[in-house]
């Protein structure tokens, strides 16, 4: 388990921005996949050659997905994170900025592919995105932890396809405990879900 989190390769410049220009390619290709018309002939076609280049990227592969190098925080960047990994087709990604004052904050715009009930965004998707935001809002006050507990309020449906604002910020940090706080926001400003978490950083070992 520690092994994953040291053994990573990192990639910079052309590899990284190559690697995030393939991502892009396939977050499209998933936008198309599930809003084509195409009949089933063409699109079993479509599924061999797809087929073909999963082979072509699976002649080499890594232990565990690349980190990027060292950004603003001092620590090495997850680019295969599931909400801002620009590596990562699933992400949206959403790319988030802390303020000085530990603020959390992004804005973004969410493709079918996220589709919960119809023309809105799925609540576990909603739930993924408050979770990073909120774990990078408990990170800004100087200790990182995993997740305890999550819990969403779903005030109002969350839109699809239009910008949407997320931010977070820490409300105390009680010993190895951070709380934090958040809220999506739909195009009108209006609250559509709010967040609170528990952030449990590592317990620090003897000599570590
Ligand atoms: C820019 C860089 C960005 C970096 C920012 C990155 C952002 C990433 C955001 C995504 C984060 C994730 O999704 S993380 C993935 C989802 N989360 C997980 O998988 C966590 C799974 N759970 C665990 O690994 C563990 O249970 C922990 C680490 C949470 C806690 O284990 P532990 O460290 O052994 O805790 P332990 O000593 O027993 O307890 C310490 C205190 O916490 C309490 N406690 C322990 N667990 C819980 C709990 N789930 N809910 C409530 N309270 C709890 C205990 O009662 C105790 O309270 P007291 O007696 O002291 O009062």
């Amino acid at each position: 388990m520690r092994e994953a989190f040291v053994d990573r390769d990192i990639l910079t410049g052309d590899d990284e921005a190559g690697m995030a220009a393939l991502a892009a390619e396939v977050r499209a290709l998933t936008e198309a996949v599930v809003r084509t018309g195409v009949a089933s002939a063409e699109a079993a076609s479509v599924a061999a050659e797809v087929a073909a280049l999963t082979a072509r990227l699976k002649a080499t592969r890594r232990v565990h997905p690349p980190y990027g190098t060292v950004g603003e925080s001092g620590m090495e960047r997850q680019i295969a994170n599931p909400v801002t990994g620009h590596l990562n087709p699933i992400a949206p990604p959403v790319d988030f900025k802390v303020s000085e004052e530990g603020i959390v904050r992004a804005e973004f715009t969410l493709p079918t592919v996220y589709e919960g009930p119809p023309t809105f965004v799925h609540g576990g998707v909603s739930a993924m995105i408050m979770d990073q935001v909120l774990g990078m809002a408990a990170a800004a006050t100087g200790t990182a932890g995993m997740t305890a507990t999550l819990e969403t309020r779903y005030r109002r449906p969350t839109p699809l396809g239009v910008p949407l604002t997320v931010e977070a910020k820490a409300s105390r940090v009680e010993g190895r405990k951070i709380y934090a706080d958040g809220t999506i926001c739909g195009p009108d400003g209006r609250v559509t879900v709010e967040a609170s978490a528990m952030f449990i950083a590592p317990q620090t070992r003897p000599g570590a």
